[in-house]
């Protein structure tokens, strides 16, 4: 049984930050970030049964042409993903009534609509990038994956900034997805991401204080590839989703509006009709998953 002190149950039974109930959530679940954007995913559903609001983490379930959607806001950063994907995974796979793991678990798709500053100078502002892996540089993951062998990825990057020699301030962690089927061929550009623990320094910015990421760390960033894949972008919550929807058996797949260039130093003039059609876009393919 889990103790009150580790599943922790508001006095209705709703969980304990997004103060939702079985039943109320479905298995697709659309994540973004800004709770405003809850409402612009909701607001092209044919019907909407449910609305939550709870601190950031906003909630709202409807149809669309049949299929049954949820949409939730995490918030910024991979300590929100901590609770959301904790949380929505025991609204499915726990008996909140007896506190106990069920014995058949629930797999659930999830599609992060995201935005994110491209890394490299040929990704053009207001276009779109799949992410198939992600590089996590926020810290979440060694409190979850401290076990299994490296991706063979990461070893590669880890020796290329050897070479190169400049190091990462944490260590080397490389994570990817079970995709959705409908996301596995789309066309889109694809990349690996980088996760940061923050907007500014851990990105490279640089207003008032330097940021720890050096130019020549973040040019042996950009440089390196291995195969096919390459550092496209930065943004805060994929490596968190990835690691933690794998580890728990779900599907997920994070999609991003590229809304800066970081490479060019340019930031898009047009972000919200990007975010809206980075909107209509996931939605097309998730009404195409089965
Ligand atoms: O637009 P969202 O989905 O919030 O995503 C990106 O934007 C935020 C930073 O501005 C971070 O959450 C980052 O991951
Ligand atoms: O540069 C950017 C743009 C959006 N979101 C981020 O986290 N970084």
């Amino acid at each position: 049984m889990l103790a009150p002190s580790e599943l922790i149950l508001r006095p209705n039974g709703s969980l304990y930050h997004l103060d939702l109930l079985p039943g109320q959530v479905a298995e697709t679940i659309i994540t973004v970030g800004d709770p405003e954007r809850v409402r612009a995913v909701s607001d092209r559903f044919d019907r909407v049964e449910l609305r939550v609001e709870a601190r950031e983490f906003v909630t709202h379930t409807g149809t669309l042409d049949g299929r049954r959607l949820t949409v939730v806001s995490t918030g910024i950063g991979t300590d929100n993903v901590d609770i959301v994907f904790n949380e929505l995974d025991a609204l499915f796979n726990v008996d909140l009534a007896r506190r106990e793991i069920k014995s058949e678990l629930t797999r659930l798709t999830f599609v992060r609509l995201g935005t994110s500053g491209a890394f490299q100078p040929d990704l053009p502002l207001d276009s779109f990038l799949l992410s198939t892996a992600a590089l996590a540089m926020d810290g979440l993951l060694p409190f979850y994956l401290h076990q299994g062998s490296p991706d063979p990825a990461a070893i590669s990057l880890y020796e290329h900034l050897e070479d190169a020699g400049v190091r990462l301030p944490v260590p080397v962690l490389i994570v990817r997805p079970d995709l959705p089927p409908a996301f596995a061929a789309t066309g889109l550009p694809t990349g690996m991401t980088l996760t940061a623990a923050g907007f500014y320094a851990p990105q490279g910015r640089s207003i008032r204080l330097a940021s720890g990421l050096s130019p020549r760390l973040l040019e042996a960033l950009r440089t390196w590839q291995d195969e096919e894949l390459r550092l496209t972008n930065i943004e805060m919550e994929t490596a968190g989703i990835y690691g933690l929807a794998t580890a728990l058996g779900h599907r997920a797949v994070s999609l991003s509006a590229l809304l800066a260039n970081r490479a060019a130093g340019t930031f898009s003039r047009q972000p919200a009709k990007t975010v809206d059609a980075l909107i209509s876009k996931g939605l097309e393919l998730i009404l195409q998953d089965t």
